[in-house]
């Protein structure tokens, strides 16, 4: 069966190009000349205002087509035939296959319009770019990239496959190597010719053959084009990563590389730097006993022991004795000796250049070796990776530090025209004695802080690590980078610039005690903050703003006919309509759609940093809208009551919101907008529609349960769209239901989601629980071709009853256990010794806690349980009501007089009732946030 499945897979790719073909064909005798008339060539189907509320099941999709017969096989190509003509066309199998055609192939005729060149940048305004985007040629792409995909992981050997998924990894780091040192820049302006590495080099600063093996990396898998060895040039890929700016401006005003374009770069740079990182430690966050805690931080500012240990064997050579074995610093000596990610990436986080001094970093650094400046307090910077507030610059590491003992051979670095010139400073710190969790100020000042949410907290990070005594002397390394007669420290290439400076790390460190692991960005930034507060952190001003920008380069999810934007219930609204973009960022969808509608009016609601960024891209880029008073930008929490005014919105839009959380921070943005929703009249006034993008994640396999009764079990019935949003249009055998590696975009960010915030993908009937939870019914679903994003639409429906204390409280507070400083004083002092440290915030995770003591703790563990008991029944419950922090079937009060579970959450048992578990443990949903940590605490 294996060849008859390559077969098919063959003839699927060969129906695809023939679809594409013909469509450009067609084309080229009337190239498209916008949007619509292309879309009207195609037949876009209308969509009627009737389509958004709930309307019938539509009829069923056809029954799954019979297997195939096996066709006869073609006579291989010989060598010489192969290399002097193209092989023999694959279409000569279609006819095998015509009775599972979902339509006629059309005949391929004379070639027209060409489909876009991969080796050359395309220009995205072209009818050829703009007819690849169109959905009928997206879904013919799509069934191509996905038969490739599964015919070259059939043919290929396991072991190889194998290997390039797990090394795979390298492609984001190459990738951010190419984006960061801005040689697409340097690509553009060499042209068509391409650019010599050496050349590149004298540009960069850069050893030339680093350049060309990460280069080559790229074109190995299409990424760049190599045009003769050693000489690079631009395709239709890594154009997109070109900001179109000359390099010499995007070297001295970095912050400003992302301000136009269409956000592609910045999209690929958050990717490629802090989301991947995150991405490294996902099984560590998911199986902390796997990386014990305080041992991830501890690894990377200590030389890694020599001696035997369980960890790394002594077969390890240190890191630091590779460093000293080399010239250069490899990343791999660099993580070893230093946080991961550090601070953030040079090419971001740096001011305009000071025309007054243009000293630069390395030059600072050594002065500051030289004469080290008075130690500030602990507390006067809390981000350790990050630059002091009011300095231009990021801590550093320097170079001389990592290779002191060897100084570097060969000629001294030339100063690199990245580096960013500096006037500031940081500071520096005297080395301090290891000093108790307890006593260290940071933490005296959390544990003496208000009432505190996962949005406002201070962050907590790395340097919160204290080493232990005997530190110092396993590493002679770390004394002597602690002298101040350290060595001048030599001009550091800009990608080695972020790094910390070991000696300022080591002496931050000691001031507080780390955060338990949170989620793998936490982990892989050694923060305890949200991403969000992170983001906005002194030092990552760059990364905020990146962000911004980045979210306008994911419209490439979304598709960009007429009938994506058609997803919209937006040309049924009245003129005049408001359109609320919750979450909606700098306004990135906003701007796409008010220019698209001009009779509806906008807000974009977003936290402070966020607006205020917005207000600056929009006063740049379309001033116009902002002062007409068309598009507003409001600061809003999501998670507190929308702002009422007399006049209901017609839309909430939530682009790429609902990933960003767990389900029960979901709902609880969704519930807001539900109370602040109009259900309509029934009659002429429509309701207020929710509008949610996000992928919509298919399962991997058909569903045997796709029946009409499966469906009304799902509650999909009634669901303008469901069907086409569960089983993907031309899939066929052998293809995967998804479509495999073409919808891997989706499944890339519902990862990435996981591993950045607890967060998730969804697919459609998690979709629909969640909105029903939250008093939303799905009436419409669309999904753009190629990509998974899907627009759903939801309109008020019943309220789930009772409402959660904390929404008929009016203090919906997003849920963590930080919520519990406002009680602290109830509590017994060890919950709130363990509820002050960032460890309680969880955002929610569902994942596992490890039944450490459980059932054998001894008398020490049921003193413990024993106050957990105590406090649940007195204070607790109340104090929880109080503070509305707990909510629903798994975070929510019992009604007065139920018994179960002490009155918190239904499906929570009483841990004196089951004495072998957690309380967290025996709930439906695992329990959460503050009940899951804190009964882990207990059982510890
Ligand atoms: C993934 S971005 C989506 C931005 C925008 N909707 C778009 O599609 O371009 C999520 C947004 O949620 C915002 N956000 C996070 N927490 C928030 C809160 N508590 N209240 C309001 N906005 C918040 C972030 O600042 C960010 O801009």
């Amino acid at each position: 069966m294996t060849f008859a499945s390559l077969r098919a897979l063959q003839a699927i790719i060969a129906d695809a190009l023939d679809e594409i073909q013909a469509a450009y064909n067609a084309a080229s005798s009337s190239p498209p000349s916008s949007d619509s008339d292309r879309d009207s060539q195609f037949h876009t189907p209308s969509v009627s205002a009737s389509s958004f509320v709930a309307s019938p099941p539509k009829p069923r999709r056809p029954p799954t087509p019979p297997l195939l017969s096996i066709p006869t096989p073609t006579p291989t190509p010989t060598r010489s035939e192969f290399l002097s003509s193209p092989p023999s066309s694959p279409s000569q199998y279609s006819a095998s296959f015509s009775q599972v055609r979902d339509s006629p192939r059309p005949a391929p005729t004379t070639l027209g319009l060409d489909f876009p060149a991969l080796d050359a940048p395309g220009d995205i305004t072209s009818p050829s770019e703009l007819l690849s985007a169109h959905p009928d040629v997206g879904n013919a792409i799509s069934r191509i990239i996905a038969a490739a995909e599964q015919m070259a992981v059939t043919v290929r050997p396991p072991f190889l496959t194998l290997c390039d998924a797990s090394m795979g990894y390298h492609l984001p780091s190459c990738l951010r190597f190419l984006e960061a040192t801005h040689i697409c820049e340097l690509l553009r302006a060499a042209g068509p010719d391409g650019m010599s590495v050496t050349a590149i080099a004298e540009k960069v600063h850069i050893e030339p053959v680093k350049i060309s093996h990460n280069l080559r990396l790229l074109a190995t898998h299409h990424i760049l084009l190599e045009k003769t060895p050693d000489v690079f040039a631009l395709n239709r890929v890594s154009a997109l990563l070109d900001s179109g700016k000359p390099f010499e401006e995007v070297v001295s005003v970095p912050n400003k590389k992302y301000d136009e374009g269409g956000g592609a770069a910045a999209f690929i740079a958050l990717n490629t730097d802090e989301l991947f990182k995150a991405s490294a430690y996902l099984t560590d966050a998911l199986l902390p006993h796997t990386l014990p805690e305080e041992s991830v931080i501890k690894k990377s500012l200590q030389p890694l022991p020599t001696a035997p240990s369980k960890n790394f064997p002594a077969a390890s050579p240190s890191p630091l004795s590779l460093v000293e074995k080399t010239d250069a610093i490899s990343p791999m000596s660099l993580e070893a000796l230093t946080p991961t990610s550090l601070a953030p990436p040079i090419t971001l986080t740096e001011s305009t250049p000071d025309k007054r001094n243009r000293s630069t970093v390395a030059l600072s650094m050594r002065s500051r070796s030289r004469s080290p400046s008075p130690s500030p307090s602990p507390t006067s910077n809390p981000q350790p990776f990050a630059s002091s507030p009011g300095s231009s610059t990021p801590n550093l590491i320097s170079r001389a530090n990592l290779v002191r003992d060897s100084p570097i051979s060969g000629p001294k670095p030339l100063p690199s025209p990245l580096m960013i010139p500096t006037t500031a400073t940081p500071p520096i710190r005297s080395p301090k004695s290891p000093r108790s969790f307890s006593s260290t100020p940071v933490i005296r000042r959390l544990l003496s802080r208000p009432k505190l949410n996962p949005d406002t907290e201070s962050t907590l990070s790395p340097r919160s690590h204290s080493r232990s005594p005997g530190a110092e002397s396993r590493s002679p390394q770390s004394t002597a980078m602690r002298s101040p007669q350290a060595p001048p420290v030599p001009d550091l290439p800009p990608y080695l610039r972020p790094l910390a400076p070991p000696q300022q790390r080591q002496d931050q460190e000691q001031d507080q005690k780390p955060s338990v692991p949170l989620t793998a960005f936490n982990l892989s930034q050694r923060t305890a903050s949200s991403f969000w507060t992170w983001l906005e952190a002194p030092g990552n001003e760059a990364r905020l703003a990146r962000f911004g920008r980045a979210m306008g380069g994911s419209e490439g999810w979304e598709g960009r006919s007429e009938e994506d934007l058609c997803a919209y219930p937006f040309p049924y609204l009245q003129q005049g309509g408001l359109v609320v973009d919750v979450g909606g960022g700098i306004g990135s969808s906003t701007m796409r759609l008010a220019e698209r509608f001009p009779g509806l009016k906008f807000v974009v609601q977003d936290r402070e940093a966020v607006c205020r960024l917005g207000e600056e891209a929009w006063h740049t880029q379309c001033p116009e809208m902002l002062e007409s008073g068309r598009i507003k930008f409001q600061v809003h929490d999501f998670f507190t009551p929308q702002p009422m005014s007399t006049s209901r919105p017609s839309v909430f839009l939530l682009r790429v919101v609902c990933h960003d959380w767990p389900d029960a921070f979901a709902r609880r943005i969704l519930l807001q907008l539900r109370r602040a929703a109009s259900e309509g009249d029934g009659s002429g006034q429509r309701p207020t529609y929710l509008v949610i993008g996000d992928h919509i994640l298919p399962y991997a396999c058909a569903n045997e349960q796709d029946s009409e009764d499966a469906m009304k079990l799902d509650g999909m019935e009634g669901i303008d769209g469901a069907e086409r949003a569960q089983a993907l249009r031309g899939v066929r055998w052998p293809l995967l239901a998804n479509l495999g590696k073409a919808s891997s975009n989706a499944y890339w960010m519902d990862l990435t989601m996981q591993v950045t915030f607890n967060g998730q993908e969804r697919t459609l009937p998690e979709f629909i629980d969640l909105c029903a939870s939250a008093g939303w019914k799905i009436t419409r679903v669309s999904r753009a071709e190629g990509s998974l994003f899907g627009h759903i639409i939801a309109v008020p429906a019943t309220l789930p009853t009772p409402l959660s204390p904390s929404l008929s409280l009016g203090t919906p507070t997003p849920v963590t256990a930080w919520n519990f400083d406002a009680t602290r004083e109830d509590l017994p002092a060890e919950i709130v010794a363990r509820a002050s440290t960032p460890a309680l915030d969880m955002f929610g995770s569902g994942r596992e806690l490890p039944l450490v003591g459980l059932g054998r703790g001894g008398p020490a563990v049921e003193k413990k349980r024993g106050m957990w008991i105590r406090w649940m029944k007195g204070r607790g419950r109340k104090e929880a009501s109080r503070a509305g922090v707990l909510e629903g079937d798994t975070w929510g009060l019992k009604e007065e007089g139920q018994e179960e579970g002490l009155g918190i959450g239904g499906s929570l048992t009483p841990p004196y009732a089951n004495p072998g578990f957690a309380p967290s443990l025996t709930g439906e949903r695992q329990g959460k946030g503050l009940f899951k940590k804190v009964s882990q605490y207990f059982v510890e």
